[in-house]
C-alpha cells in the first residue's frame, strides 16, 4: 500500500505533535523511531485515521483517511502496545470472530476463518481461555490474530514488544517478521527494527532522518544523547 503524507499536521489544543509531513511509503517493512513525545504515535494514528490532520492530507494508495474513510481505514490493523486494551470480548475466540462477524462472515466461513487466524499465529490452543490467563507475548498474538483475521493490507504496530520479557519478545518479534502484509512498527527495541529496508526517525514532531536502519540508529543514538 502506498502511504503518502501530504503537508499533513497534527496538534492538540494548539500543542504542535506533528509538524507538516510530506512523505511516500511503500516499502514492505517500515521501522519508526525516536524519543519519547517525538511524534511517533502521533504519526501512526494519522495513518489509521484515530485522528485527522489538522491540516494537510493523509492519502492510502490515492485514498484520504479522513473523506475516503470508510472504504480506506479497513485496509489498516493497527496493534497497540497493551493489547489488554484491545481484547474486548472475555473469551479469546469470541473476541478473534467480531472483526469478521461485523464484516458480515458467519457460519462455517466464519469459523474457518478464527481458526485459520488463531492457528496462523500459534494460539489455536488458547482459543478459550480468558484475556488474564495468557501471558503478554501470547496476549499480543491475540490481538494480532483478532487484526489480521481481516485481512488488512497494512498493519501499524505501536510498541509491540515494550511491555514483553525476552522469551515473549521473541514470539512477538518473529511473528511480524514472518508477516505477508506490509508493517509500519514503531519500537524503542532497535533489534526489532534493525533488518528494515527504511526506519523514519521522529525528532520533537518532525522528520528527523529516513533511510536505512543503521543510519537511522545512528541519527538517533545522536538525538538521545545530545
Ligand atoms: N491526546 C493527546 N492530547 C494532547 N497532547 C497529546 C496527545 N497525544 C500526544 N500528545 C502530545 O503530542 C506529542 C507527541 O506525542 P506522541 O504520542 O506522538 O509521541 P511518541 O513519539 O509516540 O511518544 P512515546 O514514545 O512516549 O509513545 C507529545 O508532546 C505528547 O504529549
Amino acid at each position: 500500500m502506498n502511504i503518502q503524507f501530504d503537508q499533513a499536521s497534527l496538534s492538540y489544543e494548539g500543542q504542535v505533535a506533528l509538524h507538516p509531513l510530506t512523505l511516500d511509503l511503500g516499502e514492505s517493512r517500515i521501522g519508526v523511531i525516536g524519543l519519547n513525545g517525538s511524534g511517533k504515535s502521533s504519526f501512526a494514528r494519522l495513518i489509521k485515521g484515530l485522528v485527522k490532520p489538522s491540516a494537510g492530507r493523509v492519502l492510502l494508495d490515492g485514498l484520504d483517511t479522513v473523506k475516503d474513510a470508510k472504504a480506506v481505514l479497513p485496509q489498516t490493523g493497527f496493534i497497540f502496545q497493551n493489547p489488554a486494551n484491545q481484547i474486548i470480548l472475555p473469551i479469546i475466540r469470541d473476541d478473534v470472530a467480531m472483526g469478521p462477524k461485523a464484516q458480515g462472515l458467519k457460519g462455517p466461513a466464519l469459523d474457518q476463518a478464527v481458526e485459520a487466524a488463531l492457528a496462523r499465529f500459534g494460539i489455536a490452543h488458547l482459543a478459550e481461555r480468558r484475556p488474564h490467563e495468557l501471558s503478554g507475548g501470547e496476549l499480543q498474538l491475540a490481538a494480532l490474530a483478532a487484526v489480521m483475521v481481516t485481512r488488512p493490507k497494512l498493519v501499524i504496530f505501536d510498541e509491540p514488544t515494550n511491555q514483553l520479557d525476552l522469551k515473549n519478545r521473541a514470539l512477538v518479534a518473529a511473528a511480524i517478521e514472518a508477516l505477508e502484509e506490509q508493517a509500519i512498527v514503531i519500537s524503542h527495541d532497535l533489534e526489532l527494527i534493525r533488518a528494515y529496508g527504511r526506519v523514519l526517525v521522529f525528532h520533537q514532531g518532525r522528520l528527523a532522518f529516513d533511510g536505512d536502519a543503521e543510519s537511522a540508529i545512528c541519527r538517533y543514538r545522536e538525538l538521545a544523547l545530545a
